[in-house]
Formats: C-alpha cells, sequence, structure tokens
C-alpha cells in the first residue's frame, strides 16, 4: 500500500512550501492547497507535490475544496492547517468584513477540514496520524495592530484542545506558535531590527525551525493536545 499523503493548506510560499518540500524530502507524498496560481507552483508540481486550488474565505469556498481534496485521496497521513492572512486591524467600514474573513481562515476552515478530513486520517494504514494548527506566540498576549489575526489564532488553539480530545488515540491534533520566523518581502531593515528585538534569541531563524517542530510532532506517537511554542525566547522581554 503506498503512502498517505500528507496535506499543508496555503503551502505556496514560505513556510508551508518549505515544508511541503522538506516532506517530499523525507519521502512523503504531499498535497497543498493554494489560492493564486504562480510559477513557484509548477516547479513545485515537477516534484510531484499536488496542488490544490483553495480560498478559504467563504463557507462555500472552504467545503468545494473539501469535495476536491476527497476527490484526490482517500486517505490522509497529516493535515498541517497553515494558511492564514496576517491582515493588521483596519478601523471603519472594512473591519467586520477583515474579521469575518480571518475567522474563515483561522478558525472555519480548521474546523470543517477537520471534520470532514477524520475519515481520510483513520484510513490511512500508518500508525501515527496527525493535525497540526499553525498558531502564533501572539495567542498568549494579543496585539494591538494584529487583533482580528490573533483573536482567530486563539481560536485555533482552542480547537487544538478539543479535537485533540474528540481524536484521541486514533489521531494526535497539535499546534505549533512560532513568533518571528520569516520577514515579509516589504519588511526593511528598521523592522527588521525591531522585530528580532522582540525575542532574547533576537534572530530570524527561517522556515527550517518549524519544519523541525513539525517533524518532531509527526514523529512522536505520545504527544497530543499540546502547542509546541518556536518563539526565539519571546516570553523572555
Ligand atoms: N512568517 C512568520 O514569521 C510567522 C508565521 N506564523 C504562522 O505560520 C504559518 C505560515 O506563515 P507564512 O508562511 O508567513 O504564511 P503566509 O502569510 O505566506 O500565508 C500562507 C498562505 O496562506 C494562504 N491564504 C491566506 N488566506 C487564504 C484564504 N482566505 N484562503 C486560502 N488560502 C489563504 C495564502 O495563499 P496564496 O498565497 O495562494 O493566496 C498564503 O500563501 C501561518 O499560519 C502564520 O500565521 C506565525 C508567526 C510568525
Ligand atoms: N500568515 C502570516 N502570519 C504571520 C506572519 C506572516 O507573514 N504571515 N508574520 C508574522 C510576523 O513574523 C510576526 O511574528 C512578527 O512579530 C506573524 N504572523
Amino acid at each position: 500500500m503506498s503512502a498517505s499523503p500528507i496535506l499543508i493548506t496555503g503551502g505556496a510560499q514560505r513556510l508551508g512550501r518549505h515544508c511541503a518540500e522538506r516532506l517530499v524530502e523525507d519521502g512523503h507524498p504531499v498535497i497543498i492547497s493554494y489560492r493564486r496560481e504562480r510559477p513557484e507552483l509548477e516547479a513545485m508540481r515537477r516534484r510531484g507535490i499536488v496542488a490544490l486550488y483553495a480560498d478559504f474565505s467563504s463557507e462555500a469556498g472552504i467545503l468545494d475544496f473539501i469535495a476536491r481534496l476527497k476527490d484526490e485521496t482517500q486517505s490522509l497521513r497529516a493535515i498541517v492547517h497553515n494558511a492564514s492572512d496576517w491582515t493588521p486591524d483596519r478601523q471603519g467600514d472594512e473591519a467586520g468584513a477583515d474579521f469575518e474573513r480571518l475567522f474563515r481562515v483561522h478558525m472555519q476552515a480548521p474546523y470543517l477540514i477537520n471534520l470532514h478530513g477524520r475519515e481520510l486520517l483513520e484510513a490511512c494504514g500508518e500508525p501515527q496520524r496527525d493535525i497540526v494548527h499553525m498558531t502564533d506566540y501572539v495567542v498568549q498576549k494579543g496585539s494591538k495592530q494584529h487583533a482580528a489575526y490573533a483573536a482567530t489564532k486563539a481560536g485555533l488553539a482552542n480547537l487544538t484542545l478539543s479535537f485533540a480530545a474528540m481524536y484521541a488515540p486514533a489521531i494526535q491534533v497539535n499546534a505549533i506558535a512560532p513568533a518571528l520566523i520569516m520577514l515579509g518581502a516589504d519588511d526593511d531593515q528598521a523592522y527588521a531590527e525591531q522585530a528580532r528585538a522582540k525575542s532574547v534569541m533576537g534572530m530570524v531563524p527561517g522556515p527550517g525551525v518549524v519544519y523541525q517542530s513539525l517533524r518532531y510532532l509527526l514523529d512522536n506517537r505520545y504527544v497530543t493536545g499540546i502547542t509546541l511554542p518556536v518563539d526565539g525566547g519571546r516570553h523572555l522581554r
């Protein structure tokens, strides 16, 4: 029986792409979701990564993706909820729509994909099956500029506990809570210095530290219902 694939949502760039490519190198079949087509996807497809379109900004879009996923595979080794929108808070008319969009991508999509994905994970012939939620250090302390983002990530963090209890022992459910891992393309030197200074490690580590954390969860049969911080000691500042 061939190995069951690992699904990474939002896997076409940055942390998700890094983890998808590392998983392929480690011998796992990988499915990613993407929202915007781009040249990098061709390179990923050439490596055997299956890319499925997904727009999680509506319930219909989430359910459309789930139908595509079920057409693509009859089993899954793991689901990594990586798709995310780091939109800063806006005042005025956009505030409500922003909050709803972040609720859908950070909470409703993982919730519905976990509910529908249970049968796919349980059809996996391997001894371990995992769900991993990508949350954020700011779940612990909130954010003055990203309150809607932090609140919806906090909801995802709480879903980790509920699904871990619901799905044990067949499926392990955990979270990874990064702080600064990668800078954005538009971040200038001043921002980079300010962001580095937020943690006692004072560095921008890059996506490898997230893959190490994902690898730990995928390889450990006795861990469920936890959040693994990967934050450079952000809480010590
Ligand atoms: N980068 C960092 O330093 C940190 C990251 N994290 C978390 O780690 C994870 C990965 O971070 P990073 O790689 O920077 O993430 P990105 O900001 O690059 O987002 C990942 C992907 O999410 C997809 N996405 C966003 N909104 C939607 C939507 N409505 N429907 C479907 N897909 C959507 C995008 O797809 P597309 O591009 O195809 O539109 C994007 O490629 C995220 O969950 C993030 O919150 C937490 C703390 C720090
Ligand atoms: N979806 C995303 N979430 C987050 C990002 C990002 O680029 N995309 N970036 C951060 C920052 O690195 C922040 O941790 C710096 O303090 C947080 N979340």
